[in-house]
């Protein structure tokens, strides 16, 4: 029996940064199409801000392992929506899914397939279990980067499709200075 080398790394809690973990930076023009307000998104795409950056320690996709990822959500808004993530389905759907609050606020929408939506509110040392077949999208509802660890089975893989064509049926947005999750007018099943 070959056995894997434990592990034991510190999460940077003020940046977010797992030291030796692979990087992924997600810009706005990464996530042509997801936001409503095709006007601002064009707007702000002079710019092309930096949206979400990923730490992710990642093992083989072997079912019974897991991988861990830091994900640092910065602020920000498309027209009346918070920046987000592309949010997405497990391609082995009935993989479950952690995510633990770090710094930040912000929350969670997540998704059936039929289009049933939640939202959860995430705060410093909020839990969120995702569970199997539900999509999961991170929102950042505040002024500061929202800072998450998420922790999910090797073998669960990323199924963007259905998001990067349809969204949620819920968009989380500012309205009067308040935070709300209204229906998504593009929303269709
Ligand atoms: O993959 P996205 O929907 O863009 O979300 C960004 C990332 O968020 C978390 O860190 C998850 O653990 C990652 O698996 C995911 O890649
Ligand atoms: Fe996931």
């Amino acid at each position: 029996m070959e056995y894997k080398n434990p592990l034991g790394v510190d999460i940077n809690l003020e940046t977010g940064v797992i030291p030796g973990a692979k990087k992924l930076v997600r810009r706005l023009s990464d996530l042509k199409g997801y936001f409503v307000d095709e006007d601002a998104y064009s707007e702000l795409l002079k710019e092309n801000p930096v949206v979400y950056e990923v730490y992710a320690v990642e093992q083989e996709e072997k079912d019974g392992d897991l991988n861990f990822a830091t994900t640092v959500l910065y602020p920000g808004k498309v027209g009346k929506e918070f920046f987000f993530t592309k949010g997405h389905y497990h391609s082995k759907a009935d993989r479950a899914e952690i995510y633990y609050g770090i710094k930040g606020k912000g929350g969670m929408l997540l998704q059936t397939p039929e289009g049933k939506a939640e939202w959860i509110e995430m705060r410093p040392g909020t839990v969120v279990y995702v569970p199997p077949y539900w999509a999961h999208r991170t929102v950042n509802t505040g002024d500061e980067p929202f800072i998450f660890l998420a922790i999910y089975p090797a073998d669960a893989g990323h199924d963007y499709g259905s998001i990067a064509e349809k969204g949620f049926s819920k968009l989380v947005i500012e309205e009067n200075g308040e935070v709300k999750v209204v229906d998504n007018p593009r929303w269709k099943e």
